[in-house]
């Protein structure tokens, strides 16, 4: 049996050449996304992929590039598809923002009654650090990492042996102690901001300090648009790109 991990979009928060990065993992009995971001219905839309086709959503962190599709997808379910309600897989924190702070605004209409993140998606509450089986064959671990300074941030383990930054702080010790010598993770999908002082996000000079064992197992994501002229500059890592599908074992 396989797992299949297609980028909806590979980009930077300000990209304009790639969707917004977001992932969607595929085995026989499910198929989920990995965040939602503002361009992520758009991309699924060039796929033929409708909201209803998707059986639910894992949420990383409260940034538009990673949860500004979801109203969209949620209105779509809610009038187009009967009310359905997809199935959201998030942290409690993390829930109560992502409903007070940002899907509030838009999205309350105490007039019908829809009044809380309940009333559109089917919250399926994710413990930390904790292996959660979420459709059978697929096992996600959500474990807190430093993203924003106070920000509650996420990165994945998906089947305890694929790694999945989102968006994170350049961590040494989490890739090679955690990640590689003590979970084995054959495959790394790791955020790269490409120039510049790395502050939030690991940066490619910062990645590339990295032991090649570590570096042979990374796909770098959620880049700028000036990745072409990167090519060939990434030591033994390589570029994933949009729409690039891994086949990997499960
Ligand atoms: O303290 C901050 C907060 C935000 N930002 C920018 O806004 C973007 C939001 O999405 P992102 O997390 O993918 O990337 C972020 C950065 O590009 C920043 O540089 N410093
Ligand atoms: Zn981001
Ligand atoms: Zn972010």
């Amino acid at each position: 049996m396989s797992l299949q991990i297609q980028m909806l979009g590979t980009g930077s928060a300000f990209a304009k050449t790639f969707y917004n990065t977001s992932a969607m993992v595929t085995n026989e009995h499910a198929r989920i996304l990995i965040d939602c971001g503002f361009t992520t219905p758009k991309s699924l839309h060039k796929l033929g992929i409708t909201p209803d086709q998707i059986d639910g959503i894992v949420i990383s962190h409260i940034h538009a590039d990673h949860v500004g599709g979801l109203e969209e997808i949620a209105f779509r379910l809610f009038y187009q598809h009967n009310k359905k309600r997809i199935k959201l897989f998030i942290t409690e924190p993390l829930a109560f923002i992502l409903w007070e702070n940002t899907l509030k605004g838009g999205m309350n209409n105490p007039e019908d009654g829809y009044i809380s993140l309940d009333d559109y998606f089917d919250v399926i509450l994710l413990e930390e650090n904790k292996p959660t089986e979420i459709f059978r064959g697929l096992t996600i671990e959500i474990l807190p990492t430093q993203h924003i300074l106070r920000k509650t941030s996420y990165s994945l383990f998906i089947n305890s042996r694929i790694f999945y930054s989102a968006d994170i702080r350049f961590n040494e010790q989490l890739l090679i102690h955690e990640v590689v010598q003590k979970r084995n993770c054959h495959t790394i999908l790791h955020d790269c901001q490409l120039s510049g002082t790395g502050v939030i996000h690991a940066t490619l000079e910062e990645l590339l300090t990295l032991p090649d064992d570590v570096q042979k197992r990374i796909f770098l994501m959620h880049y700028d648009d000036k990745m072409p002229a990167y090519i060939g500059q990434t030591g033994s890592m390589t570029f994933i790109e949009q729409y690039q599908i891994l086949t990997l074992p499960e």
